[in-house]
């Protein structure tokens, strides 16, 4: 494998908002790291830190390693965007408002020493309104716009196998995922790379818990079980599914995580490589994604018998309202990580 030099990618100062805060909140940052050797424009990944001393003194310095956790067990937050696998507006920085919450506290209150988002590559999307891409009709070809399942998930296995080589351990961290997010995020853990195809990269450190926010998890439903408040989407969904999974909906299944062998999920938890707890949340106001999404993933995780699996309260409004607003995912996490 041709190894991956990272450093130079250096900590700078920033500052990250959200609507509900007052003023910026300044932050220590490494943005777009690259996580493949050849890296398209979105093979790579974001890390926030607090500003403290320690890190106030990483700044210029290049990327080599997570910061060190200390002796107290502060955790981190690993997130997937979401974006239906095709708006490239919607990119790992929309974790910044939730990371304006996390950090907004002083100091010693921060319950979370990192913030990871990851980007990854897209699929087409013909018909966004002011970026459409369709690879037949190109005239410059963009990589970066032209992933099919596995693909998606292959990229974020790898961004989570250089947070590995960054010093991310087992259980040190909660990983979330938004929408289409979720699905990758869950496709990820509750199966091995080896299944998506990798088999040079380790399994992922096994997360804390999982949380899934306005999460999709099963494709075929997307198209033919949208019920009556989602029904007129269904067209929209079967052409980007088309695209995110290719056209042949008999593959739609095995890629759904709501439709991953409950014996293979359960052996996975008591392998040690998924979490004992997992948190879904979907708004009821929604205009995306029905219900009927979460209450899927959920009977099949307690069907696996995955020890915890938790109803979250925190996202209510619009689809995009919990990374939108911040709080809201930011109150999921700390939600998770006081279940933990
Ligand atoms: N602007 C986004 C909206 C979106 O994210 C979305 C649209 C339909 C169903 C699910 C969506 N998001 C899931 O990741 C898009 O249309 O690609």
């Amino acid at each position: 494998m041709t190894s991956l030099d990272t450093s130079a990618v250096r900590w700078r100062a920033a500052e990250v908002s959200a609507p509900r805060l007052g003023r910026p909140v300044p932050v220590i940052v490494a943005r777009d790291i690259p996580y493949r050797p050849d890296a398209n424009r979105f093979q790579n990944l974001s890390i926030y830190l607090p500003v403290t001393p320690e890190t106030s003194a990483m700044i210029g310095a290049p990327v080599v390693s997570l910061p060190d956790s200390g002796p107290d067990p502060a955790r981190g937050l690993v997130h997937v965007h979401g974006g239906a696998w095709r708006d490239p507006n919607l990119t790992a920085r929309s974790i910044e408002p939730a990371v304006a919450h996390a950090f907004s506290a002083a100091g010693d209150a921060i319950p979370l020493r990192a913030v990871a988002s990851l980007n990854y590559s897209l699929s087409p999307f013909p018909t966004h309104p002011e970026l459409p891409y369709e690879p037949a009709t190109a005239e410059h070809p963009d990589p970066a716009r032209e992933a099919v399942h596995p693909a998606h998930v292959r990229d974020v296995l790898h961004g989570l196998d250089l947070l590995r080589s960054y010093g991310l351990a087992d259980d040190s961290y909660v990983l979330s995922g938004h929408s289409c997010g979720a699905c990758i995020a869950f496709q990820a853990i509750l199966r091995s790379p080896r299944d998506h195809g990798l088999d040079a990269v380790p399994e992922a450190p096994r997360p804390a818990a999982l949380l899934g926010l306005n999460g999709l998890y099963d494709l075929p439903a997307l198209v033919h079980g949208l019920g009556a408040s989602h029904q007129h989407l269904r067209d929209e969904y079967a052409m980007l599914l088309g695209h995110a999974f290719g056209t042949d909906q008999s593959r739609w299944p095995a890629a759904s995580p709501a439709r991953f062998d409950p014996a293979g999920i359960g052996e996975r938890v008591r392998r040690g490589r998924a979490p004992a707890l997992v948190v879904l949340d979907q708004s009821s106001e929604d205009h995306l994604v029905p219900m009927n999404q979460r209450e899927t993933m959920e009977a099949r995780l307690r069907e696996a018998g995955v020890p915890r699996v938790v109803t979250g309260h925190r996202c209510t409004g619009s689809h995009a309202a919990p990374w939108e607003q911040g709080h809201m995912l930011w109150d999921s996490v700390q939600d998770t990580l006081r279940l933990l």
